[in-house]
């Protein structure tokens, strides 16, 4: 069964207690925070208050997207405040191997992002290293975006490295996931799928998690 992981970046920040304790009630397997520096992604987003604001609600896995550069510099201090996974950007950290390690040591799991423009061969030698392999299925920065088609082809390719290296990450997909596309990358070989708008600005994201948690794989007629 696939994991689903609201994206906090599309919650009402006025009512974030509201959210996570939606998030808490619904079947949604961890809670994606993207935090952006403005720098590496044209948006600045959030960082360690509200990541430590938010933690002891939070019942679920908070799976921290770096999109900053030098994201090395951060490890211990979004561990500290409660990161459960770290992932960094393939295109944002010179000496991935040891940053990877970073975070293992810091007590979390360990992710590589991809931008849509990386290829997935770039991670022939990384592979096994990971926890998390996250594909951005849009440009990074905002949420709301369309879905790369793109992103399916890209996702087979990942899970045949993975299959042929006996490699253990997960694939995540972040950005424009709905319940059209969800079979697809699902049957492409996606294990967990980030879901911003579509969940919180739908009018009753429990059951819209829900319908994504249960999403099957398409039928071949
Ligand atoms: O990483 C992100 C943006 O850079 C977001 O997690 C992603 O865009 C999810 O939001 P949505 O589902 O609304 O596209």
């Amino acid at each position: 069964m696939h994991f689903i992981a609201p994206s906090l970046l599309a919650a009402d920040f006025t009512n974030l207690q509201r959210d996570v304790t939606m998030v808490n009630q619904s079947e949604a397997d961890w809670l994606h925070f993207d935090v952006m520096d403005g720098v590496f992604v044209p948006n600045i987003s959030f960082g360690f208050p509200i990541l430590e604001a938010i933690r002891p609600y939070i019942q679920k896995p908070i799976d921290v997207h770096l999109m900053i550069t030098q994201p090395e510099r951060y490890i211990e201090s979004f561990a500290q405040a409660g990161a459960d996974h770290i992932t960094v950007h393939y295109e944002a950290s010179t000496h991935l191997h040891r940053t990877l390690q970073q975070i293992q040591a810091a007590g979390c799991q360990a992710g590589i992002a991809l931008n849509p423009h990386t290829p997935v061969h770039l991670l022939e030698e990384i592979i096994t290293e990971a926890d998390i392999i996250l594909i951005m299925s849009v440009n990074p920065g905002f949420g709301g975006q369309k879905f790369i088609q793109r992103t399916y082809e890209k996702v087979a390719h990942l899970k045949d490295l993975i299959l042929r290296r006996n490699a253990k990450a997960v694939i995540e997909i972040d950005g424009g996931v709905n319940l059209e596309n969800a079979p697809y990358l699902l049957s492409a070989g996606a294990d967990v799928l980030v879901a911003g708008n579509f969940v919180f600005s739908s009018s009753d994201p429990i059951a819209t998690i829900h319908k994504l948690k249960h999403a099957s794989l398409p039928k071949i007629v």
